[in-house]
């Protein structure tokens, strides 16, 4: 097989500027440029779904996927570019070469074609030439592995004024539990894991997940897009916790995975920051600041207190608190026939 030249395009679809890299072996990335200082908290004037897309966000939460346990995103690497050689040079959409200038103080800098923040005043700059940015392993093509996009039922209302449903209706989950494809298998604890990673990373802007189609219904899903996390430390978001805590279960695994990371010993904040120190991006910087760290073991406590608090409620209810814990075993006794 022939050598592809390397090639660096923009990737359609998304609100902000990414691109993709094609490799000579034919591998593809996606990435996402750095576009503001690492530690820098999100404004608190911004809303959620105007905030800009961070680089180390999307790493640290493919880190956080699998330290949780659910291996659903598709590994990310923090990589040094040279916009120049790696971007400038090998691209042939002329659009986005067309951007490149260089700034005031020498360094080169692009800005590429995007809905948001795709302009002069929000260029990306290499420092002269040097980029930090986040490469995601490219999922196979849709022609090979068609993939569904489900909207989230708690998705936001993306509005400065409206509220959704969810917000006002106590009896929310219920009216999403009686319908496909929350009323069996694994669908609402999958979605469940979802939300506690982002909580966890306070990323308030999930308003749809995928699913590859060949499984149907019965399959895990995959957290794509996590650049609008860990944008804020000092403050955390109860509302993201709402599908919790209004439905009331979560998956045995998780629980036990989320009590074992809140012992001393297993410290999620400790666990993060051995793992992210091996990203090649460490030695540049920490890929999380130390506030951002101890707010995922203050933000672990609280969806461990809304599990005890389900517990409670239930036994007070009707006397079965084992309700909230899902057991795997339960969808097993559902799907398989025994032999025999
Ligand atoms: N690793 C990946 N492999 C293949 N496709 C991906 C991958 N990550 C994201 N995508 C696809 O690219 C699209 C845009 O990516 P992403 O959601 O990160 O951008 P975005 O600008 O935040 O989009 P939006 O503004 O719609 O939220 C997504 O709809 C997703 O289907
Ligand atoms: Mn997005």
């Amino acid at each position: 097989m022939g050598r592809k030249e390397k090639e660096t395009l923009q990737k359609s679809g998304g609100t902000q500027l990414k691109l993709v890299m094609t490799f000579p072996n034919y591998g593809q990335a996606i990435l996402k440029p750095m576009k503001q200082e690492r530690d820098e908290e999100t404004n608190n004037n911004l809303y959620y779904f105007s905030d800009f897309e961070r680089h180390n966000a999307e790493i640290a939460a493919f880190h956080l996927d699998r330290i949780l346990g659910y291996r659903r995103i598709p590994p990310v690497v923090g990589r040094l570019v040279d916009v120049v050689q790696d971007i400038k040079d090998v691209t042939t959409d002329h659009k986005l070469a067309q951007t490149f200038f260089t700034s005031p103080v020498g360094n080169v800098c692009f800005y590429g074609q995007c809905s948001y923040y795709c302009s002069t005043e929000h260029a990306v700059c290499g420092r002269p030439r040097e980029l930090e940015a986040s490469l995601a392993v490219m999922l196979p093509d849709l022609s090979l592995a068609a993939r569904r996009t489900w909207r989230s039922p708690w998705r936001r209302s993306y509005s400065r004024t409206k509220l959704a449903k969810w917000e006002s209706e106590p009896d929310y989950c219920s009216t999403v539990t009686q319908n496909p494809p929350y009323n069996k298998g694994t669908r609402l604890v999958d979605f469940i894991d979802l939300v506690i990673l982002d909580f966890l990373m306070s990323n308030m802007d999930r308003h749809h997940y995928e699913t590859f189609e060949k499984f149907g219904n019965n399959t895990v899903l995959v957290h794509l897009d996590n650049g609008r996390a860990f944008g804020r430390h000092s403050k955390d978001e109860p509302s993201i916790l709402a599908p919790l805590k209004q439905c009331c279960r979560i998956r045995r695994s998780t629980w036990l995975r989320l009590r074992l990371l809140s012992q001393p010993r297993y410290r999620l904040s400790a666990v993060m920051r051995a793992s992210l120190s091996q990203d090649p991006l460490h030695r540049v910087a920490p890929l999380l600041a130390e506030p951002h760290l101890a707010a995922l073991d203050r933000r672990l406590k609280a969806v461990l207190e809304t599990v005890s608090w389900c517990q409670k409620r239930q036994k007070r209810e009707d006397g079965r608190e084992d309700e909230v814990i899902y057991d795997d075993m339960a969808y097993l006794k559902d799907t398989v026939t025994p032999a025999g």
